[in-house]
């Protein structure tokens, strides 16, 4: 369970530019759930999800996981939080094009300091759920769109984590892919994750595994 208890978010506190993002956010989200975190651009879905993964910190407020409270995590604590807890698939991949499809997936693996057998059994398993196995020797510059988000849904999934966070996954991908990517979050829903999506794109609009819909606008939780 993921409890999100009067979170704000000010960027630039006291300064000219003072930007209040997310206003006393709320929420309440069950292990193995699926819920689409929907507003327009500039909303602060993306400021949601960078705080949920610990890549960022509220300027108050409480984020609770599975009972352990993350919201002021040391760095230190919040990388391992995360190597062990989150996947995340970012709008624009975020993938080392200079590197191939298998050290790109193997990344998140690199603070675990497991032995070559075992990065080896992690990284095979989730390029082959994310169906791109047959590319794992190929530089990411040379994928196509589709094949550059499978490799960034293989990397999300290579620490087995419980919570998989999605930033706007559909933005770059055509209908084909975009529909392809729904298919791939019914699977990683069977396998029991919890799944936030950030996006304003509509394919996300009533589709069977979702759990719930939340709206987002100007940094409130819309009711
Ligand atoms: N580092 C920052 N400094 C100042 N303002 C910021 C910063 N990051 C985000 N913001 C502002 O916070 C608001 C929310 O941004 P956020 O990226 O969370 O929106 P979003 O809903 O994810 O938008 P999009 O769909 O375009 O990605 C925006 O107005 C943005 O300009």
């Amino acid at each position: 369970m993921i409890e999100i208890k009067n979170l704000n978010k000010i960027f630039n506190e006291d300064k000219k530019n003072q930007f209040h993002a997310l206003k006393d956010i709320n929420l309440k989200i069950n292990s193995n759930s699926c819920v689409i975190l929907k507003g327009i651009s500039g909303s602060g879905k993306s400021t949601l999800l960078s705080i949920l993964a610990t890549l960022s910190k509220p300027t108050n407020g409480e984020i609770i996981i599975d009972g352990e409270s993350i919201a002021k995590l040391p760095d230190i604590h919040a990388s391992n939080f995360r190597a062990n807890k989150i996947g995340f698939i970012f709008q624009s991949y975020n993938l080392f094009n200079e590197l191939n499809v298998y050290q790109n997936v193997s990344i998140p693996l690199v603070p675990l300091n497991l032995s070559n057998k075992q990065l080896d059994e992690k990284t095979s398993k989730a390029l082959k759920i994310a169906n791109i196995s047959h590319k794992k020797d190929e530089l990411v510059y040379n994928l196509s769109g589709g094949e550059k988000q499978r490799c960034a849904i293989a990397r999300a999934l290579v620490n087995n984590p419980d919570i998989i966070l999605c930033d706007e996954p559909t933005a770059n991908l055509d209908l084909e892919n975009s529909k392809k990517f729904i298919e791939a979050l019914r699977s990683l829903k069977k396998l029991n994750k919890t799944i936030i999506v950030a996006t304003h794109d509509p394919i996300f609009d009533d589709l069977d595994f979702v759990d719930e819909v939340i709206n987002i606008a100007d940094g409130k939780i819309c009711e």
